[in-house]
């Protein structure tokens, strides 16, 4: 399959430390994987070879691309994260590892996954409403797990607690595919305040 030159040269992916119950969410952390082979992107993500993790992650460096694992001293171990494939970047902590594959990458990808997958999502997410960077954040909504998160986050949006021009940060699809598609053709979203905020001093390697 011939593939337009990507926009991203390295993707965040956020997902499960386990494999969830059903076989589409295995498929679908491969199908993920392949799609960016298939564009040749890169990957960045947590590390260790557990649950959706190691199997996006060896699907792309299967696939002959650059994998980096950003992962803490602490769960560096086997038998905590299993093995990671291709680079291995140390990190200090869960703040450290999380700023550096932000750092690291020119969009965010989630897979089902727990509360990890929920609160790196939602932080970046948050980044962007800040306009800390504007970098797009894709959710996989692989066989609809994420149904009540959106139906939340409508909600919170009705009672006026997100701008409803916030919504449209998450960019979502059911299937890997669709949701690459769609992030190529994500356009940076800007709010009027946030855009007056300077973060130099702590985020300015984030801007895309
Ligand atoms: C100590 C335990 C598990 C250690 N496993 C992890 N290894 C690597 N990265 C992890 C681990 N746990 C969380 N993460 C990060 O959060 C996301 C996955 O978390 P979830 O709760 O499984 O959704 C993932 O993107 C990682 O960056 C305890 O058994």
């Amino acid at each position: 399959m011939t593939m337009k030159q990507s926009r991203f040269k390295r993707i965040c992916v956020f997902c499960g430390s386990s494999q969830g119950k059903k076989a589409s969410y295995h498929d679908a952390a491969v199908e993920l994987g392949n799609q960016l082979v298939a564009r040749s992107i890169d990957l960045v993500y947590g590390g260790g070879s557990i649950g959706l993790m190691g199997l996006v992650s060896q699907a792309v460096y299967g696939g002959g691309r650059h994998v980096i694992g950003v992962i803490p001293k602490t769960l560096m171990t086997p038998e905590i994260s299993g093995e990671t494939v291709g680079e291995v970047r140390a990190v200090a902590d869960m703040h450290q590892r999380k700023a550096e594959m932000a750092r690291q990458s020119d969009a965010f990808v989630a897979l089902p996954g727990g509360y990890g997958t929920l609160e790196e999502l939602l932080e970046v997410i948050t980044w962007a409403q800040l306009g800390i960077h504007h970098k797009p954040v894709g959710l996989l909504n692989v066989d609809g797990y994420y149904n009540s998160l959106l139906t939340f986050i409508d909600k919170a949006v009705e009672e006026g607690f997100i701008n409803p021009s916030a919504r449209r940060i998450i960019v979502l699809a059911p299937t890997a595919q669709e949701l690459m598609d769609k992030l190529e053709e994500y356009e940076p979203y800007h709010d009027r305040v946030a855009s007056t905020l300077n973060w130099e001093t702590t985020m300015d390697h984030l801007a895309y």
